[in-house]
């Protein structure tokens, strides 16, 4: 500084450079000098050091998972300093190393894992990496066969330890790119399973056998040369056990679920973004895909009058065009392509699950066979879903009253969620028995009132009418 002011002072003219120019450009010698120094000292340096990035262009690179679970792992039962805590979904105290580098060992090589950026040279924008360090000697075997091992052991202890999550999308105006937050997600809590689904028996081993041969069917769909993908549509009443069912499903498989709410997104482009960034085995959702395609159209509306308005107060025309184009909307070949189009082969094992309370309004090429290969009907509520559910609630088997019950639902339309509200005891102030006869209240209550809404219920109403008036005035007799 002082050596600047001098320079300065005798030469005002002569060196117009400004004390910020100057720091600037001596800065940048000082960078330029650094990289110089790294890549001689790299050059001659007997180590060799690979970089795994987190992130490779918008999905997350699977070495890099891979490796996060391997090294953690080592890093547990090998680093010196370790941090504990507790976490939310853990009863277990969980370790965790803290420390940046890692010593391992393969076949007598000696080599480590480094964690960066550190944490004095991080800056928010720079994605996470390991670097692994080795000594020159041993590269094809550290590039070989020692990586292979650590992806294998990290894929291995991540399936293991993992917790299902469920994530759902975030609505475009919030991703930002460098943190990749396309999808938020939190840990999966619902307990549902296939033994406490109520439901058809033989339905629903059916559909347990296609879940667990589809999921241990990567090989065969390689050899089919078909992407390794499945779809389901759900379909039935609201209260059927729709959403149960792709918990049921979660549970099953340990797939994580990626619960995609359509009408925050704003084109196909954005549709492809997100299955991109979805991970392999993994459930797809798309809930009440009837209602989202209406809101689709519905949402264009309001987007137009919206941006009309925005265009009244814009003058800047890149602006209004940009309004236009998110205006775009995600249309239908959007949606198949996003199914079974060359974009949804970028990952594999993936189930694709849509929800509908009415199959008939959804467009015949967008459930067709091959697209979702299974279409499941959850019903009304029948006897040997009852017994799953008395089983469930009141830990019955059997009952006197499972008889008449079963007659009552074989002539009224009831669904599962209603069943259910009948048998859970109220904290604690209803026997089993209670249970079941407020249940067959309510049976005989519906099945009158829709006795009374169809025509021939309402002809055979009138005559047990009449005919009871008759036995009353004893003008008949009872049989
Ligand atoms: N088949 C079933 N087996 C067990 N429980 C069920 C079943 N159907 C419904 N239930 C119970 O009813 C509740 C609501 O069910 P669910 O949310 O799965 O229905 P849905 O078919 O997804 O309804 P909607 O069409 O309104 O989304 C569940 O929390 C569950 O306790
Ligand atoms: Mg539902």
């Amino acid at each position: 500084m002082f050596a600047l002011a001098t320079i300065q002072q005798f030469f005002p003219h002569q060196l117009r450079v400004t004390l910020e120019e100057f720091v600037l450009a001596t800065l940048q010698q000082f960078y330029f000098v650094q990289k110089f120094c790294d890549k001689l000292v790299s050059f001659f340096s007997p180590y060799v050091q690979i970089k795994f990035p987190e992130y490779s262009g918008y999905s997350r690179n699977q070495a890099y998972s891979a490796i996060e679970s391997y090294v953690g792992a080592k890093s547990t039962t090998k680093a010196s300093q370790l941090k504990g805590s507790l976490v939310k979904s853990s009863k277990a105290l969980v370790l965790t190393r803290d420390e940046s580098k890692v010593s391992d060992e393969f076949n007598g090589a000696k080599l480590w894992w480094v964690l960066g950026p550190s944490s004095s040279t991080s800056s928010d924008s720079e994605d996470k990496y390991y670097q692994l360090i080795f000594h020159r000697s041993h590269r094809e075997l550290i590039t070989g066969p020692y990586l292979e091992y650590v992806v294998q052991e990290g894929k291995a202890i991540k399936a293991k330890n993992k917790r299902i999550r469920l994530y759902t999308n975030n609505p475009s105006d919030n991703w930002s790119y460098y943190k990749k937050n396309l999808w938020s997600d939190i840990p999966f809590e619902n307990p549902a399973r296939f033994e406490t689904l109520a439901m058809d028996p033989k339905k629903k081993e059916e559909i347990i056998n296609d879940l667990v041969t589809f999921s241990n069917a990567k090989e065969y769909y390689t050899k089919l040369g078909k992407p390794w993908k499945r779809g389901y549509l759900l379909y039935g009443p609201p209260g059927t056990g729709k959403s149960t069912m792709i918990a049921a499903m979660a549970n099953l498989l340990h797939y994580d679920i990626y619960d995609l709410e359509l009408t925050t997104v704003y084109d196909n482009t954005e549709l492809r973004k997100l299955l991109t960034e979805t991970s392999s085995k993994s459930i797809i959702v798309v809930e009440d895909i009837d209602c989202t395609l209406d809101v689709t159209s519905h949402r264009k509306k309001e987007r137009e009058k919206s941006n009309e308005n925005l265009g009244n107060d814009m003058n800047n025309k890149k602006e209004k065009k940009s309004a236009v184009e998110k205006s775009n909307k995600v249309t239908l070949s959007g949606l198949l392509n996003f199914i079974d189009g060359t974009w949804s082969a970028c990952g594999t094992g993936r189930i694709f699950v849509f929800t509908t309370n009415h199959v008939n309004k959804l467009d015949p090429a967008l459930i067709r066979r091959g697209r979702m290969d299974m279409h499941i009907e959850l019903s009304y509520c029948r006897f040997e879903a009852f017994k799953t559910l008395a089983k469930n609630y009141l830990d019955l088997d059997s009952n006197d009253l499972f008889e008449k019950i079963g007659i009552l639902l074989e002539e009224t339309d009831i669904t599962p969620a209603d069943v259910a509200e009948y048998l859970i005891p109220k904290l604690g102030k209803k026997d089993p028995d209670s249970c079941l006869e407020s249940l067959i209240q309510a049976l005989e209550d519906a099945k009158e009132n829709s006795e009374l809404t169809t025509n021939e219920g309402k002809r055979r109403l009138k005559g047990k009418r009449f005919f009871t008036r008759l036995i009353k005035k004893g003008w008949l007799l009872q049989s």
